[in-house]
């Protein structure tokens, strides 16, 4: 699923409807919306006909189309509440609704909150700024205490459209029908929560002559694009991972470092960091092997610490001319520019470190800053949290990998998926599919084993995944 920005979309309908807006993009917008509530009152009233529903409506055209699909579902007998809030409601839809039989009330007149099936956020779209008064955000509460679901107009009123940040007050939405193409909100944390299910209504925008700002992969896309092995491949057509990760201090860092690539397919694992890990390698993985020689990805960095030939170990590593992935400590060792072949693996504290700015200044626009990132040091950037975003220097479009369950957020986790990023990298694919995929195996796989299962454990399910996937595509 590709996402766009608020300025595109602007264009995107600009295009579509020509030098005048006769309403038609609304009233394809409301007829979409209509028929998604229409399915939503079926599923949990039972049916359409006496269902009681309340529309919030702000001062735009995100109002303006709840109040077009209001009337339509008022005509199929729905009982229909609008409160007008922020101003004054879009004219014609307000005209419509009363027409169709809805009632235009004051908050101070409606009935218990519970007596309603259904809400509908229409306060809000892509011309909200972020936030909500007071008064609005207190019905908002007010609505999701009398646990009334909410069907969001085009994106949850508050959140921010472009960056995906809920900086105030914000609707929590079951469904969100949007319109045309999905807007970056939908697919970025913490906004996504709020998003809830997602439907796309289409309004006839081509977005052919459109850079997408994100391109979000799924489950289907990840199983098509990963590097299985053809029938003749031998382990050096999978591919050999040089890992160098973990120290004295830190020797599970090596360790999960190679469960990653041991795990996601590498052809065969090179082990050269320190000596502390080497045994419980050994017991657990006996075919990683600890003498130099050929390599086809690097990884570096992860659980270094306090490293004295740090810049040299990455210079190295860079000057074979091999492709790597440097992670944790090892970025802070790279050298000024980096080749895009190269994937750095921070999480947003390591990027803020990166670009010389604070954490929250990462957290509040990861898009600007995973493409700083990139910009900055030449190579392709994997920011990983809860939303995981790929950035190439010199290429708008973000990627974003599937998403997962947060248990996988514990320490560790980023020194596998390193691992895995590695052994895609080295089968001989460009940094950033190694770093969207890595980062959706891990999650798909985080997600069909739910619990808190310890890195390197998730790393052998990981494995599985691999060849759950490969079997359906070889029955
Ligand atoms: N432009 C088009 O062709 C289409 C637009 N559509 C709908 O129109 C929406 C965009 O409409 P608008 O551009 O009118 O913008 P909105 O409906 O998002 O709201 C803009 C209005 O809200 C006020 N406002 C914004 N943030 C506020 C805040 N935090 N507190 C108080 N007031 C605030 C603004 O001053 C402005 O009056 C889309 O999200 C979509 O729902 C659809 O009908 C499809 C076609
Ligand atoms: N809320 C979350 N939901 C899903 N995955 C998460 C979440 N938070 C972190 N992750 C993932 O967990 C891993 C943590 O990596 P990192 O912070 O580098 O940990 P460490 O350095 O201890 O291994 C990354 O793969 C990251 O994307
Ligand atoms: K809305």
């Amino acid at each position: 699923m590709q996402a766009f920005t608020v300025e595109q979309v602007r264009r995107l309908e600009r295009a579509a409807m020509g030098p005048q807006d006769d309403g038609t993009l609304m009233q394809r917008a409301a007829a979409g919306l209509a028929a998604v509530l229409a399915d939503e009152l079926r599923t949990r009233a039972g049916h359409v006909y006496g269902t009681h529903v309340l529309v919030l409506v702000g001062p735009g055209n995100n109002g303006g189309d709840a109040l077009w699909a209001a009337a339509r579902l008022a005509r199929r007998g729905v009982r229909v509440d609008a409160v007008g809030v922020l101003g004054t409601p879009h004219a014609e839809g307000l005209a419509a609704l009363r027409a169709a039989g809805g009632r235009v009330v004051g908050t101070e007149a409606l009935a218990a909150l519970d007596a309603y099936d259904l809400a509908v956020d229409g306060v809000l779209g892509i011309g909200g700024r972020p936030g909500l008064p007071d008064d609005v955000a207190d019905l908002v509460g007010r609505l999701a205490d009398a646990c009334v679901p909410v069907v969001a107009v085009d994106l949850p009123s508050g959140v921010a459209a472009d960056t995906g940040a809920v900086p105030g007050a914000a609707v929590s939405a079951a469904v969100t029908v949007t319109f045309g193409v999905a807007k970056p909100c939908h697919l970025l944390e913490p906004a996504r929560a709020r998003t809830g299910r997602l439907v796309l209504v289409d309004i006839g925008l081509d977005t052919s002559a459109e850079e997408p700002e994100l391109d979000a992969w799924d489950a289907a896309r990840v199983a098509d694009a990963w590097p299985w092995p053809a029938r003749s491949s031998d382990k050096y057509a999978k591919g050999v991972v040089g890992v160098d990760c973990g120290s004295e201090t830190y020797p599970g860092a090596g360790i999960m470092a190679t469960y990653g690539a041991v795990h996601g397919g590498a052809g065969m694992v090179r082990f050269v960091g320190p000596e502390s890990a080497r045994a419980t390698i050994t017991a657990n993985l006996p075919d990683v092997v600890f003498a130099p020689g050929r390599v086809q990805a690097h990884l570096l960095g992860s659980g270094w610490g306090e490293r004295a030939d740090g810049d040299r170990a990455v210079a190295d590593a860079v000057a074979s001319e091999v492709p790597g992935v440097l992670d944790a400590d090892g970025i802070g060792h790279r050298p000024d520019r980096l080749p895009d072949s190269w994937l750095l693996t921070p999480h947003a504290g390591e990027l803020a470190r990166l670009l010389g700015i604070e954490r929250s200044e990462v957290e509040d626009d990861p898009l600007a800053a995973v493409r700083a990132g990139a910009g900055r040091t030449g190579a392709t950037v994997l920011l990983k949290g809860a939303t995981q975003l790929v950035a190439r220097p010199g290429v708008r479009t973000v990627e974003v990998a599937v998403p997962g369950p947060s248990w996988t957020g514990r320490a560790g986790s980023g020194d596998t998926l390193g691992g895995l990023c590695a052994a895609v990298l080295a089968s001989g694919r460009p940094a950033h599919e190694a770093a969207v995929l890595g980062a959706s195996l891990q999650a798909q796989t985080a997600a069909a084993h739910p619990g808190p299962l310890p890195p390197h454990v998730l790393a052998e399910r990981c494995a599985d995944r691999l060849g759950a996937w490969w079997q359906e595509r070889h029955p």
